[in-house]
């Protein structure tokens, strides 16, 4: 018989958590059979009565073998629900944020900023899509006392889907970009895709959080109505910040006068940092504790992460990339003061159409920069090459041609930057650059 939301409730709440992959699961947790490309993990439930989980939720009958193997109608929409369901539960604020660029970096830092304070919860890594908002509003237990939740997008209706199951009470857009053109169908796609949290916060008392130095964002903002709006970025607003390095690393003047040196490369950077402070402001965060958040916050998982590789330092940006980021991304570099600077440049993925002009005109920007080396991979990034006729540029169809020619060139003292879309793991070219070839 198919179990209700509140009954699996009830054995949520005995559980350790909830998981959704046999290779990582912890003892007590309850498991959640999801289908996917490549497994019906319904196949897998005794498996995980048997490394632990108390109980294991399935989709298909004739996989109830076990008083503790409970069926659903559908394992992905029952994941949905109980989060949902537990969400209700949970009478604290949740700060839900989306964006085309900077949602991790201002959801770590926004972390970073409220735990000065509170007792903070916020989403692990990248799990901001259907499957791992849910797993985030699960794993949030009554001692939190803010929830940050990152919410991910590939077309429209994603968000809407996700503010349905976390249901915040804040809120903001990081930025509108070039990103995932493909399945957004556009610029305006894309800013009607991320609007879905706006629509939501409007439509249930929410607060809204925007930079007023972002025009696309405050005109997003002023086409609806917020119980509560919070503008910030500018002197006499809410909150405001002084810029005053960007390269190598943003070092900021705060309210308080304070200059806090953080470890973000890029005025893009800067505009992360400002999304946290005035969400630690309105929290009651103070100045000092909130800045003292920002200094301490480091990237990893090669979102702008500067990597020392022998004499070379290289700033790993290969998370991922679309006009938008890798614009800045480049720009940015071209800005250090170095004496020797190489771009090692992957394909741009999930544009569509735009594909080949998005690329071209990656080419015109570095026309326009003072590089001693490009290199550029992938079949997309072709179209790159057109606008480079003068330049010294060394152009690969794939990785491998790239790996045999960073292992021909002895490359030292030189600041590199890599940067490329997720599915071109450039991150493969680290163990070639520490000039030992
Ligand atoms: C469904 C799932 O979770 N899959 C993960 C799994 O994939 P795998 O290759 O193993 O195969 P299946 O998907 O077919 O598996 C079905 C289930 O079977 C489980 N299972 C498999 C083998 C086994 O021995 N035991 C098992 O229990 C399995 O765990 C599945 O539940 O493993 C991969 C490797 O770890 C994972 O990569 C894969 O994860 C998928 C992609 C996923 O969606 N995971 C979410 C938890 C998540 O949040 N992932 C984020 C990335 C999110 C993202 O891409 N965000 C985009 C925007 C969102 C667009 C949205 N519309 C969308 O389409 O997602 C962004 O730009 O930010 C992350 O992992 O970082
Ligand atoms: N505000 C910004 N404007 C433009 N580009 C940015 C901004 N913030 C970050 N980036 C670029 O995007 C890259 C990824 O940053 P981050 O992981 O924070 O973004 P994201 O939106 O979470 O991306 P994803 O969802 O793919 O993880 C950075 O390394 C940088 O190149
Ligand atoms: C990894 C995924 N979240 C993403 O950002 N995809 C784009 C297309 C990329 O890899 O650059």
């Amino acid at each position: 018989m198919i179990i209700s939301i509140s009954d699996l409730y009830q054995k949520y709440l005995t559980c350790s958590g909830v998981s959704t992959d046999t290779r990582k699961i912890e003892k007590d947790v309850m498991f959640f059979a999801l289908k996917g490309p490549n497994f019906n993990a319904n196949n897998f439930a005794r498996q995980a009565l048997e490394k632990g989980a108390a109980f294991a939720v399935v989709d298909e009958e004739q996989y109830v073998t076990d008083e503790n193997i409970l069926l659903v109608e559908d394992g992905l929409k029952a994941l949905q629900q109980l989060a949902n369901f537990h969400r209700k539960t949970l009478k604290i604020p949740f700060v839900g944020l989306t964006g085309s660029n900077g949602k991790t970096t201002s959801k770590e830092l926004t972390n970073s900023v409220l735990s000065q304070k509170f007792r903070t919860y916020a989403t692990k890594g990248n799990l901001n899509n259907h499957i791992g908002v849910p797993l985030t509003v699960l794993a949030i237990d009554s001692s939190v006392e803010i929830a940050i939740i990152e919410m991910g997008a590939n077309k429209q209706g994603d968000i809407q889907e996700l503010v349905e199951i976390c249901e915040p009470t804040h809120g903001f857009i990081t930025n509108i970009g070039k990103a995932h053109l493909e399945g957004f169908g556009g610029m305006e796609g894309v800013k009607k895709g991320k609007g879905e949290l706006l629509d939501f916060l409007s439509a249930s008392g929410g607060t809204v959080f925007v930079n007023q130095l972002n025009e696309i964002l405050m005109d997003m903002v002023n086409a609806r109505s917020f119980q509560e709006k919070i503008e910030y970025g500018q002197k006499g607003s809410f909150l405001s910040a002084k810029l005053l390095e960007e390269i190598p690393f943003v070092i900021y003047e705060a309210e308080n006068g304070e200059q806090v040196h953080s470890h973000l490369t890029g005025s893009y950077n800067f505009e992360n940092i400002v999304n946290a402070l005035a969400i630690g402001k309105y929290f009651g965060v103070s100045a000092e504790k909130a800045n003292k958040g920002i200094s301490e916050y480091n990237p990893d998982n090669n979102r702008s992460q500067f990597v020392q590789k022998g004499s070379n330092l290289v700033l790993m940006d290969a998370y991922n990339a679309n006009p938008s980021s890798m614009s800045a991304a480049i720009t940015n570099f071209n800005n250090l003061k170095a004496d020797k600077k190489m771009v090692i440049l992957g394909d741009m993925f999930e544009l569509g159409p735009d594909s080949p002009q998005e690329h071209e005109a990656i080419g015109k920007l570095l026309s326009t920069c003072n590089f001693d080396y490009i290199l550029l991979a992938g079949t997309l990034m072709q179209a790159a090459v057109k606008p480079l006729p003068l330049m010294k540029v060394n152009y690969f169809p794939d990785k491998f041609g790239l790996h045999v020619w960073l292992q021909d060139h002895e490359i030292k003292n030189t600041h590199i930057l890599v940067k490329g879309s997720r599915g071109m793991g450039l991150e493969s070219v680290l163990p070639f650059l520490d000039g030992k070839f």
